[in-house]
């Protein structure tokens, strides 16, 4: 396959079918929505032997538990997929809003209205059901998208390409609306995010090598949804209660996402009577703990380098560090996170205030935890992940991050004087 002609194509039918969704009505988007999740609940016994095929090669290939646990289709989340388009279809529709209208002294009047993207192309993980969340959203918010799923995926999102595809034509769209990549060769990647002239935005999910790649190569605007260094730190003014219910709600009660905590630093002044009361629950759950000279000599736990600061584990592994007070967690904060998600565990009104201001991260939380940092628990709706960016959007990414807005001026034969 040519892949530099492929994503050509690809990147100038989806500049086409643009315009088309821009200017369609709500009712037919969510027609095609609501057709979609039809298909895609017809198609069960298809999606089903496509993705036994992608879980087949990805043993063979060594995929890990966690990696197939991504990538497997279940009846059950199928079920959400469906259940997921229908409750899209039913948010409301954030494109065509005109706001801030004011009259100017000149007679004129002007407004900022809500507008699509254009194109967008999102470059994520091997999991089978972000291909519909983020083809929903797209299509909800007016925009034509081009998806890059995992190479371990490719069956799985071609079949739910075909019911997306079957989705968008019972609608009236153009089924290139929404076009799932039809290689794993990377250099459609290459390909992807160095097409300005047919792709107005990249949105990569991934981790270490896709930001390399991105940050490398990138001639398109990127909103990364990159990975998360996650920390807790449990000041000295902590309710131990809620201090140990957070810290292990945002470690163990999933491993795999990028809101998981991976670093919990702690007091000096609390460690020796925190540590020996976390250490157990850890351990009940099989985490296995890294900790720095100070946190070794309380509890027993292996020993911290320098990379565990940096890494991120997606898997029971936490690492453990004693800092100094406030000054020293918002230090190691800043200097480690991934500015993702970071939560402190305080009473303390004033330093609450002081770690919200001061750590530099797309959420920062008093007394909650990590695990809180998506859309949906934020009232989005949903979500098409969760930004590291600062512009255009910070955090997790809704509708109407989806968007843009232009100014709109109504006059009535007004000329400039
Ligand atoms: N902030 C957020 O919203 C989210 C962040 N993440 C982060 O994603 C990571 C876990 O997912 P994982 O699947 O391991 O991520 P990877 O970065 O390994 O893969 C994600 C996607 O990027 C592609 N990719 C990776 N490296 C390159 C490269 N050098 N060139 C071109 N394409 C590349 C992969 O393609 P291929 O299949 O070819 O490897 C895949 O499509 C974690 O760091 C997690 O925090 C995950 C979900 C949401
Ligand atoms: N916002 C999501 C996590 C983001 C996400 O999708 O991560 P991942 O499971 O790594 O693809 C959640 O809280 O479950």
């Amino acid at each position: 396959m040519d892949i530099a002609a492929y994503m050509a194509e690809v990147g100038e039918q989806a500049r086409a079918a643009a315009t088309q969704v821009a200017r369609s009505t709500t009712a037919v988007r969510n027609q095609a929505l609501l057709a979609t999740a039809e298909a895609l609940d017809a198609a069960r016994d298809a999606l089903v032997t496509a993705n036994i095929r992608d879980l087949e090669n990805g043993r063979r290939n060594g995929l890990d538990g966690a990696m197939l646990d991504r990538l497997e289709l279940t009846p059950e989340r199928i079920d959400t997929m469906i259940e997921g388009l229908r409750q899209v279809a039913s948010l409301p529709d954030p494109i065509g809003e005109i706001t801030d209208m004011t009259f100017r002294p000149s007679g004129i009047q002007v407004g900022k209205m809500r507008v699509p993207l254009g194109v967008i192309g999102i470059i994520y993980e091997s999991r089978p059901n972000v291909t519909v969340e983020a083809a929903s959203l797209c299509l909800k918010s007016g925009n034509a998208t081009i998806l890059r799923g995992g190479s371990e995926a490719i069956e799985s999102n071609q079949a739910i390409a075909r019911c997306l595809a079957q989705g968008l034509a019972e609608a009236g769209l153009p089924e290139s609306a929404v076009q799932v990549v039809k290689t794993t060769d990377r250099a459609a990647v290459g390909e992807l995010i160095t097409m300005p002239k047919y792709v107005d935005v990249i949105v990569p999910r991934g981790g270490k090598g896709l930001i390399e790649r991105i940050s490398r190569d990138a001639r398109v605007p990127v909103i990364k949804h990159l990975d998360g260094v996650c920390h807790v730190y449990i000041d000295s003014h902590a309710d131990p209660e809620k201090a140990l219910a957070v810290a292990v709600n945002a470690k163990t009660q999933r491993y795999g996402t990028c809101n998981t905590m991976e670093t919990l630093l702690l007091d000096g002044e609390i460690a020796d009577d925190i540590l020996p009361l976390l250490a157990p629950a850890f351990a009940e759950k099989g985490v296995e703990l890294r900790g720095c000279e100070r946190t070794r000599a309380i509890i027993d736990a292996n020993e911290a380098t320098e990379a565990d600061w940096e890494a991120e584990y997606l898997g029971p592994i936490l690492a453990v560090r004693v800092v100094d007070g406030l000054d020293g967690a918002i230090a190691h904060i800043n200097r480690y996170s991934s500015q993702h998600t970071d939560s402190i565990i305080t009473e303390n009104y004033t330093r609450a205030r002081r770690f919200i201001t001061e750590v530099d991260s797309s959420s920062v939380m008093v007394n909650a935890s990590t695990r809180f940092a998506d859309g949906f628990e934020y009232g989005l709706g949903a979500e098409i992940g969760i930004s590291t960016d600062k512009i255009h959007a910070r955090g997790p990414v809704g509708l109407e991050g989806l968007t843009s807005q232009k100014y709109v001026v109504f006059g009535d034969g007004h000329i400039r004087t």
